[in-house]
């Protein structure tokens, strides 16, 4: 196999290839391009017009995704995935993966779309260069650009494997993607309904790629993950890379279920409290009238939508961040 296959291993021993490009016997030219990134380009004879972003790590100890790219890298790398696609590999937070921690100072998910600008440190550095790394790669306008940002969650989920689909405004969402991703074993959608601060939304809003988050399963440690199954995206993305996708079959998206983001549960103070248990799973449902949490000055999120869930409760968030999203089945949403 080639070394540079091996992006991993650099990136947990913190670890500068010597040499920095290598090609594979088919002629994929694999380019290292900074800490955990590395550029795939295909022959330009096999060359597709998709730009593929793959990303996972953004969270440091969101490990199973981090386990999928080193397979496909590496699967590219012996030869045995013959690419057709340009592909950009990222691990995300290096400093946050080598600790098994999902982040060293700041939550790098919520320093995107310039906002690293008002921040420092290691994360914010990490964030500046990520939009610089996907910045480059999504250079040409002409080609199709694809982005996928792989997550787990905190916690359980009653719903499994879901995406979260950014918010641009005027910006339709394609039918065609949302198949793909139900091909791919994704289960639910949740359609944000505003700008945000995280990778997959500057990649929708500012590069023009069809951008998602996929939550794949609950957080583990490296080699623990053998309960998240991600047998259907993995299958999906070898296709993707070699160019080989069966036809979208069904354009009724029957088995999705769609989601709209109701409110952001906003942690404002010290004070705040959430009035969930402690192993409340995501996509758990709440009922009119709970009181889900409260802050200073008498502010109260009680519930008034009817089938409103709660994803991604997280009361330790630093404060002026979100924790938790109130959402609600989505039926109407626009697709093209
Ligand atoms: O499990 C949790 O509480 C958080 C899981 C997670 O990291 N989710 C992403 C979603 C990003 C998005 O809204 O697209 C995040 O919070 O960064
Ligand atoms: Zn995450």
């Amino acid at each position: 196999m080639l070394a540079l296959g091996k992006l991993l291993e650099l990136t947990l021993a913190g670890h500068e290839p010597a040499a920095k490009i290598q090609l594979t016997h088919e002629g994929a030219r694999l380019r290292w391009l900074a800490e955990g990134a590395l550029e795939i380009t295909p022959p330009a004879a096999s060359d597709n017009g998709l730009d593929l972003l793959l990303s996972a790590g953004i969270h440091g100890n969101e490990t199973a995704p981090i386990e999928l790219l080193d397979r496909l890298l590496r699967g590219i790398a012996r030869g045995e995935l013959k690419p057709r696609a340009r592909i950009l590999f990222l691990f995300g937070n290096p400093a946050a993966i080598r600790r098994g921690e999902r982040f060293i100072e700041q939550d790098i998910n919520r320093l995107f779309n310039g906002r690293h600008e008002q921040h420092t440190g290691v994360e914010a550095m990490r964030a500046c260069d990520l939009e610089h790394l996907a910045a480059t790669f999504f250079n040409n306008p002409e080609r199709t650009r694809l982005h996928y940002d792989l997550h787990t969650a905190i916690r359980g989920s009653k719903i499994e494997q879901f995406a979260l689909y950014p918010w641009q405004e005027g910006r339709p969402r394609s039918k065609r993607e949302l198949a793909r991703l139900e091909a791919a074993g994704i289960e639910a959608v949740l359609l944000h309904n505003k700008s945000s601060i995280t990778f997959s939304a500057y990649t929708y809003s500012q590069l023009g790629a069809e951008a998602f988050t996929l939550e794949l399963g609950k957080a583990r440690a490296f080699g623990q993950n053998q309960e998240v199954n991600l047998q259907r995206l993995e299958l999906r993305l070898q296709q993707i890379v070699e160019g080989c996708e069966p036809e979208q079959e069904s354009g009724d998206l029957q088995e999705l279920k769609l989601f709209a983001v109701a409110r952001e549960v906003i942690k404002h103070s010290d004070a705040f409290q959430m009035h969930l248990p402690d192993g409340v799973e995501n996509f758990s449902e709440l009922p009119v009238g709970y009181l889900l949490a409260e802050d200073l000055a008498g502010m109260r999120w009680v519930v008034e939508e009817q089938g409103a869930r709660i994803i991604f409760p997280n009361p330790k968030v630093k404060n002026g961040l979100r924790a938790g999203i109130l959402i609600v089945p989505a039926e109407d949403a626009a697709l093209v």
